[in-house]
């Protein structure tokens, strides 16, 4: 592999074009910045060079500072050899320098990348490139000047947007804000950016230091205001995260009392954000999700992923519907079938109406919308079958009619098509026991809303090729979706893990806690809802058809609750007609419901689990610990059963399967935080108290008697077993 480097070639014109290199995407490494310094001091003693241009190899400018430091970062917990990147680059190197230097920005410019480019002179980009601050997705802020630079440049309105959301923009974008000076074809970005770095020595160009202006940031009173309105916004958006106030207070720091003292501020929060546990749990989920791409014997022997065109899917319900929009929106044509004209029609209007709604929500163009509805076609038979190149199956779960499906489909496709189905529970050999198509048969478990959930479970069976996984797993990037490789068990590997967690939500109940109390703590810990509105918004239905499916896989550690079919008794139906634990009105919040209380007592006289009769003391704390232990417990069994590549694909499938929040990291990643041992000690006293619901696993046991973290690999486990 090629190491970072920064090169430098003098034309004859007198232009140094310094170039970043570290592939894939320019990451600044410790040692880039050692080699900006040299180039530029090289070009400002040279007297054959007059002016700079500042660029980055391989058709991107640069994707921002090298996260594997901030891993390092937290793996050593110093942050001395931090570079001072702040002043001592952007500022001495770059901006304060006597020769002038433009950035020519292509591709992408993200992070302290775009910084580095805000400290240069100008900006000339080629089209289309890809313009942001992400950090505060990695739980920091920008740490190069970008938190004073870029409201100096586009206004504090839209720098807030930016940086707060962590938006990213394009350079026509730039352009029309004041980010960019010019756009430009990408074959032309170096010869116009050499012209653009002469005509600022010539006078004929502006010299500007960004950091110097105030024009663009409007009057103090004015920005005071506006600061302070994006607080009250960023404490309800953004719960229990450290880094949107902190990136306020820098930003205020520089406005009031200057940008060189707010650089200064910068650079010291910048530092105390870094070694926090959110950005622990951030850089983290971002490894983690990148790692998902690595399947061992699919991803690393050579295989070529073949062009998915053409793919039928089966069933126009809310998931079929939802599969359907996913792909038309990526340019997949799609063959929509439904038993009858009228579940068709249904089906259709749903996609149109899910196309349409992104228009409305702004976050898709019209002529966009229009195109993609012409790549779907509603039909009733398999005749258009002949030429599909994947089918999606996603009717309801029902292995009789599963099964009758892929024999049907296995005689109407061509040999090389993927058979798929979007089955959440059901056991893909049995669905495909019909069939002499095991090794092209493939699990595509989406989640509800699936145009909208980034999470594709793909599910393999022993006898699903390398070739068929390579080629769901490219669709699934296609389609914008992160997809994790898992192995065949009841629930797979996200409903798996998380089953425990509903149920045990139950349990407390029914030793005497408020649900409402419950959803709150649960929502405190960074879920968007509690466990029982999760219910109301799922459906009842869903509810009871897991639990059924679950207790027979798992009898020894289910909790059968009656509350829901209660529920059902006495007219609520959740979300679906207004009226569950909470009561649902268009147009406002969810409001929990009095009047559930009675039916929930019955619940409990039923069951009848309390300890005397009384209702149990718990605390915040517990509750919880209570709800949440059990899914780690049921975690490590799917680590033990060998059901994911690696731990990290269960963070990633918990993140973005069941919102579980990116800045603990995900599900194992936070329990490592809070340390095996305790989580089984927890398990093993409630087990005790109230039964073997809680009784700990003997992966966990093990792990924590050994003191070995849950995310170890396999290998160091004594009971290893592998599905994948
Ligand atoms: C001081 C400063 O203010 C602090 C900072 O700059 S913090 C960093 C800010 N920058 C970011 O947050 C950008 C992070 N990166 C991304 O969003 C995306 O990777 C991207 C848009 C650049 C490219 O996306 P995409 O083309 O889909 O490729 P993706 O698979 O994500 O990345 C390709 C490889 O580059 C790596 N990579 C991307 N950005 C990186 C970075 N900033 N540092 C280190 N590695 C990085 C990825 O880990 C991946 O490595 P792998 O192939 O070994 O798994």
């Amino acid at each position: 592999m090629r190491q970072p480097r920064v090169t430098m070639e003098v034309g004859h014109d007198g232009v140094a074009v310094i170039t970043i290199s570290n592939p894939p995407v320019n990451a600044l490494a410790l040692t880039i910045f050692d080699g900006l310094k040299e180039k530029f001091s090289e070009a400002m003693r040279r007297d054959d060079v007059k002016a700079v241009v500042l660029t980055g190899d391989g058709g991107k400018f640069s994707g921002g500072f090298d996260i594997n430091v901030f891993e390092r970062v937290h793996q050593e917990g110093d942050t001395s050899f931090l570079p001072e990147t702040s002043i001592a680059i952007a500022v001495n190197v770059i901006e304060d320098a006597k020769k002038p230097t433009v950035a020519a920005v292509q591709g992408l410019a993200l992070g302290g990348g775009l910084e580095l480019a805000l400290a240069s002179h100008a900006r000339i980009a080629a089209a289309n490139t890809l313009l942001g601050l992400p950090e505060l997705t990695l739980g920091v802020i920008p740490g190069s000047g970008g938190t004073q630079r870029l409201p100096r440049l586009i206004g504090l309105p839209k720098a807030l947007e930016l940086m707060l959301y962590s938006k990213s923009i394009t350079s026509e974008e730039g352009k029309n804000l004041g980010l960019v000076d010019a756009v430009v074809p990408s074959e032309e970005l170096l010869k116009v950016s050499r012209q653009w770095a002469l005509d600022i020595i010539e006078k004929r160009k502006p010299w500007i230091r960004s950091l110097h202006r105030i024009d663009r940031l409007g009057p103090l009173p004015e920005v005071v205001d506006i600061i302070k309105t994006a607080r009250q916004q960023a404490k309800q958006t953004f719960k229990n995260l450290p880094q949107h106030q902190a990136c306020l207070d820098v930003i205020e720091e520089g406005i009031i009392h200057g940008g060189y003292h707010g650089l200064l501020k910068e650079s010291r929060v910048f530092k105390e954000l870094i070694s926090t546990d959110t950005s622990k749990g951030l850089v983290h989920a971002f490894f983690a999700q990148r790692a998902t791409s690595k399947v061992p014997n699919v991803s690393d022997i050579g295989l070529k992923p073949r062009k998915i065109k053409k793919v039928a899917v089966i069933g126009g319900g809310l998931m079929g519907s939802g599969i359907a929009t996913a792909l038309i929106l990526s340019n997949i044509y799609v063959i929509l079938k439904e038993i009858n004209s009228e579940y068709l029609q249904k089906g259709i209007k749903t996609i149109e109406a899910n196309v349409r709604g992104l228009v409305s929500r702004k976050r898709l163009a019209k002529d966009k919308a229009e195109n993609a509805l012409l790549m779907l076609k509603g039909v009733l038979g398999y005749s258009d079958f002949d030429n599909v190149d994947m089918v999606i199956e996603a009717v309801i779960e029902s292995i009789p009619l599963k099964q009758k499906i892929f024999a049907d489909i296995e005689k109407a496709c061509p040999p090389h098509c993927i058979l798929a189905s979007n089955t959440s529970t059901i056991d893909l050999n049995i669905i495909g026991e019909k069939t002499k198509s095991q090794d092209r048969i493939i699990g595509a478990h989406f989640f509800s809303p699936a145009h909208v959930m980034p999470l594709l479970e793909i599910v393999r069976t022993e006898k699903t090729s390398a070739q068929v996984i390579l080629d769901l797993m490219t669709v699934g990037k296609v389609i914008k979706k992160v997809p994790v490789v898992v192995g065949n068990c009841t629930g797979f590997a996200v409903n798996r893990t998380f089953f425990p967690y509903s149920q045990s939500a139950h349990l407390l109940v029914h030793l005497g806690v408020d649900v409402f109390r419950i959803d709150q703590l649960i929502s405190n810990f960074g879920l968007p809802m509690g466990p029982f509105q999760l219910q109301d918004v799922a459906g009842y239905g869903v509810a009871v058809a897991t639990t059924k499916e679950f207790s027979l896989s798992f009898p020894d550690r289910t909790f059968e609750s009656p509350l829901v079919e209660l529920l059902i008794k006495n007219g609520r139906n959740g979300k679906n007609n207004g009226k569950g634990y909470y009561i649902y009105e268009k147009g406002s919040k969810p409001k929990p419901d009095p009047s559930v209380l009675p039916i929930i007592e019955e619940s409990r006289r039923i069951i009848n689990i309390m300890p005397g009769g009384k209702p149990v003391s718990v605390t915040d704390e517990e509750i919880v610990e209570m709800i949440l232990f059990p899914v780690v417990n049921e975690a490590c069994r799917v680590l033990d059963d060998g059901v994911v590549v690696r731990a990290s694909d269960l963070d990633t499938a918990s993140i973005l399967g069941m919102s579980f929040p990116s800045y603990r990291g995900g599900i194992i990643f936070w329990a490592d935080t809070i340390g095996a041992d305790r989580v089984y000690r927890s398990l093993r006293k409630w087990a005790e108290l109230y039964g073997n619901f809680f009784k700990p696993s003997s992966f966990l046991e093990e792990r924590a008697t050994r003191g070995i973290p849950l995310s170890a690999p396999a290998s160091t486990s004594s009971a290893a077993k592998s599905r994948l």
